[in-house]
């Protein structure tokens, strides 16, 4: 089985890949016996890996750094400086267009940061954007004002606010669905009418899944991107 490992700037996740399934995994306890490759990706703190890589060695397994290329097969990355591109974002595009060939997709990786990227049907990552996550931009506001406060309850929804929480979390929220919305202007061809696959990733994917008809959400789609690079980069 395949180690997995993808460090945001939150948290650290990692999961066991079997059979085509992913079981979760404990970082702190790993079977590594039966482990054998660990693929990783890190936008994050490099040194939360420290001991992992260390424990992989020590049992002579082999690991892989996921990085960004300016194409991967059909895929073309849109960043000219390729390296500045997060890899989670990459990963994140390598799944989509694995998962819905010939179908463009906007691709929204929601964590510490939203990210939203275009890429169209052909497989020409168009760019994105990067915006502060829904927390950030909650907590951006409460500590650089005075009066501007969340009571850690309020949930975020897509209503107009009537008191501080809910105009602050609502703000942030409909600031990000904006966002999205803007995305799908730069795939719109009047002419074919051409189907666009939203997809939501990440800790608040889910919630602002929910905001889009015909949306997918996938907990597991930069793990599957890791999965695919490596599959696609191996044989190189
Ligand atoms: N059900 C959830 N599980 C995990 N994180 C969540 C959840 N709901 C909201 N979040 C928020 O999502 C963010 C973490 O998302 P994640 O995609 O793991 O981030 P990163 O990749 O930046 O480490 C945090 O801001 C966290 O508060
Ligand atoms: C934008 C990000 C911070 C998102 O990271 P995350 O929210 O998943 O922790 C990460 O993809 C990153 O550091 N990107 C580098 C800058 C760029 O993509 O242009
Ligand atoms: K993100």
């Amino acid at each position: 089985m395949r180690l997995l490992i993808d460090v945001g700037n939150t948290s650290l996740k990692a999961v066991l890949w079997h059979n085509e399934q992913a079981q979760p995994a404990d970082i702190n306890d790993l079977p590594w016996l039966q482990i054998t490759e660990v693929i990783y990706a890190c936008v994050g703190r490099s040194d939360l890996l420290n001991d992992v890589l260390a424990q992989a060695a020590s049992n002579n397994i082999i690991c892989f750094e996921a990085k960004v290329t300016r194409t991967l097969g059909d895929l073309v990355c849109a960043y000219d400086h390729v390296a500045n591109l997060g890899i989670d974002r990459w990963l994140a595009l390598i799944a989509g267009f694995t998962l819905y060939p010939n179908t463009a997709c906007i691709v929204v990786d929601a964590g510490t940061a939203t990210t939203i990227d275009v890429l169209s049907s052909e497989g020409v990552h168009l760019g994105g954007w990067i915006l502060p996550g829904l927390d950030l931009m909650t907590s951006s506001l409460t500590q650089n004002t005075q009066r501007v406060f969340d009571d850690g309850k309020t949930p975020f929804t897509n209503e107009l606010g009537k008191d501080t929480p809910n105009g602050l979390k609502n703000g942030a929220l409909v600031a990000t669905i904006g966002a999205i919305d803007q995305a799908k202007l730069h795939l719109t061809d009047k002419k074919t009418e051409q189907k666009v696959q939203m997809i939501f990733a990440g800790g608040y994917g889910l919630l602002l899944q929910q905001q889009f008809e015909g949306s997918i959400f996938d907990s597991l789609l930069v793990m599957k991107g890791l999965n695919y690079w490596y599959e696609l980069t191996e044989t190189v």
